[in-house]
Parts: structure tokens; sequence; C-alpha cells
């Protein structure tokens, strides 16, 4: 059986050249250590969080501490990533601003679309697991009260959450601990709630709910600009929010409308996400830009707000969607999930302030 003090052991043989008689472990490097099984190979992640001005000497480190991780018995795989060090002077481990406290969560990022159907819920999924993957421990709540959909995406769909000394514990999928009030509600059940009582929802399910210690929580935030938004960017520390759009105009206005709600409630946009952008055809890996790619792009320059990334539209990621597996989880080292490892990489540097960009 594999242990947490296994794999720091084999991270404390790995030492780096500018820290004499120092390893990675008794310079407090580890950040990030997870592992679990990969298409039946036990694989580990784990994140380095080192000085920004090392970053680049380090690679060889990261594939020496790899080496290492890979000898521990019963490790197929190891995957070692690094992230710039935060400031010492960083919050952590807590959230302290907005009056809904979150102690235990470090980092608070939404996923929201100007308009429903852009595919907001799916990239929200697959970042979420990409985050997982760069080693973090990740929690997800599902902020659509009227049409939630993380239980199905994630394969959870009927799971009744546990609860323990008068709160509920999320109900863990794929490693994430996960809320949402499609967990609560049968899903047959239209949800017809008026605007308080979404605001009564969302809070309890923020407040009520044993989260744990985590590195970040995704939410999953409604479609458009409503009474969720209002209560979420007012009650919660958010500390960005990434914008997914498609290419098409009309998705793009809804989306600078999205994008000017977010900076009136002095919520920091952390860029747009341009998703169902092209078609890689998967017999001859052709690209064709079919919506005239390039629209979020743009919009997000004319903006002055960054672009984090272009996702395809592919039928494997709505095939995992369908079937409860993130595309991230069934093809792990696939050209998908890559995709949204690297916005999840964006937007883990921008939450800890190493895109030099400010927080507002
Ligand atoms: N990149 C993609 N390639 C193919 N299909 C996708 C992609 N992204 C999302 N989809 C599919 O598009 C549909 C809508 O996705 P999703 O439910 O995530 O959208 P949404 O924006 O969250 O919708 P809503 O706001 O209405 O909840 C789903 O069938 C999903 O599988």
């Amino acid at each position: 059986m594999l242990s947490r003090d296994a794999l720091l052991d084999a991270l404390a043989r790995v030492a780096p050249a500018s820290a004499p008689g120092q390893n990675v472990v008794s310079l407090g490097w580890v950040e990030g250590l997870a592992w679990r099984a990969e298409n039946g190979q036990m694989t580990v992640n784990v994140s380095l969080g080192v000085p920004p001005d090392l970053g680049p000497s380090l690679e060889p480190l990261c594939r020496e501490a790899e080496a290492a991780l890979a000898a521990v018995p019963g490790v197929d795989r190891a995957r070692v990533v690094l992230t710039a060090q935060r400031p010492p002077a960083a919050p952590a481990p807590t959230t302290p601003r907005g009056p809904i406290a979150l102690p235990g969560i470090r980092r608070i990022v939404g996923v929201a679309s100007g308009k429903g159907g852009v595919g907001k819920s799916t990239t929200a999924v697959n970042l979420a697991i990409a985050l997982r993957d760069l080693g973090l421990s990740v929690a997800m709540l599902d902020a659509d009260i009227y049409g939630p959909s993380l239980p199905r995406l994630l394969g959870v769909a009927g799971t009744r959450p546990a609860s323990g000394s008068g709160r509920l514990k999320p109900v863990v999928a794929h490693d994430l601990s996960v809320m949402s009030i499609g967990f609560l509600v049968p899903e047959e059940d239209p949800v017809v709630w008026r605007g308080p009582m979404v605001a009564g929802a969302l809070e309890q399910l923020l407040r009520d709910v044993d989260w744990g210690e985590h590195d970040v929580l995704v939410i999953d935030m409604p479609p458009g600009t409503g009474d969720a938004h209002l209560t979420l960017c007012q009650k919660v520390a958010l500390d960005g929010v990434a914008i997914v759009s498609t290419p098409q105009d009309i998705a793009l206005l809804d989306a600078r409308k999205g994008l000017a709600m977010f900076q009136k409630m002095g919520v920091r946009v952390l860029g747009f996400i341009e998703n169902m952008s092209y078609y890689l055809c998967p017999a001859c890996g052709h690209r064709d830009d079919i919506f005239s790619t390039g629209g979020a792009r743009r919009a997000a320059a004319d903006l002055g707000t960054p672009f984090l990334g272009a996702l395809p539209l592919d039928i494997q990621v709505r095939e995992g969607a369908d079937a409860g597996i993130p595309v991230g989880v069934s093809a792990p080292t696939g050209p998908h999930a890559h995709a949204y490892a690297e916005i999840a990489r964006q937007i883990w540097a921008a939450l800890n302030g190493e895109d030099g960009a400010r927080a507002d």
C-alpha cells in the first residue's frame, strides 16, 4: 500500500545544488502530492513550489524527483511540475475575504459563461481534473442551482452526501470533493426557486458543508448574469474567474457582458477560454476552424483581458461528459488533457500572483 511517507522519503533524497545539505522536503518545496491509478498504472503527481528565480534551472531536478518517485514500490509513473513559490506574506492557508469564510480553502476560482450551452461545466470539470493532476487538492461547487450538472459530469448522479455533526460531507469523485444541489434534490424535479431562495441555497451549500482542506475550490457558476452571481461575488472571496465562450459572435457578446459584470463587482477576471474553438479530425488529425476560430482571443485582446487558451470541439470530450468520466481522466496523456493542463497551469499561476498581474 502506497503511503505519503514513502513518497516523501523518496523526495527527501532529491537535493538541489543551490542548497547544500537540504532536500526538496526539508526546504518545504513539496506543495502538492497525490497518487491514483490511471489506466491501471499507479501515477504520482507532485508540484514543487520553488523560488521563482530558480525555476528554469530546476528542470533536471524535476526529472530526478520523478525517477526517485518511480523507484518507490507500487509506483508506475511519476509526474513532477514546478510552480513558482508564493510570496511568504500570502495569507495561506485560509481565504479571509468575503462574509462566508471557508477556512481550509486556499484559493477560489469561478468558471463562468455569458450564456448557457457553451460548455462551461464540461470545461470546469476538466480544469478541476487538470488542477488535480498538478498535484493540488481540489474541491468543486456546482453553483448552478437551476440546472446542476456536476453529479452527471462526474459520474456520481444519485449519490447522497453523508452528513456528520450537522454538516454535509462533499461527495468524492475522481479525487475531487464535490457539492451540488443535484445531490439533494431529485434530478427530475425542476427547481423553481425565486432569487432569494437561490441565494439561500447557495449559501447553505457553502456554509453547511464540511469542505476540509483544499488548495483550490473550483466553482461552476450558472450561465449568464443573475442572482447567484451577485451572491457569489458579494459573499465568497473569489480569487478570480475564467470566462468560457465559443468563438461565435453572439456568445462573445454575452461573454463581454459577463466580463463587465465581474469587473463591476470587483472580481478579477483571469481571462477568456475559447471552447469548441476548432475541430480536430480524429482520423487524420486535420484541423478545421469551423466557427472562424480566434474570436475569444481577439475579444480578450480588445478588452485587455488575458486569453487562457482554446479547446477543440471533440466527440471524446462530449462522450466523457455523458459517461461521467472526464476526458482528462480517461485519456490523461492525450491532447485534450494537455490543452486543459496548459490552461489550468495559467490559472493556478494567476491565482498565486505569479503572472505579474495585480489582483483587483
Ligand atoms: N469541447 C467540447 N467538445 C465537444 N462537446 C463539448 C465540448 N464542451 C462541451 N461539450 C458538450 O456541449 C454540451 C454543453 O456542455 P455543458 O453542459 O458543459 O455546457 P454549459 O455551458 O455548462 O451549459 P449550461 O450553462 O446550460 O449548464 C454538452 O453536451 C457537452 O458534452
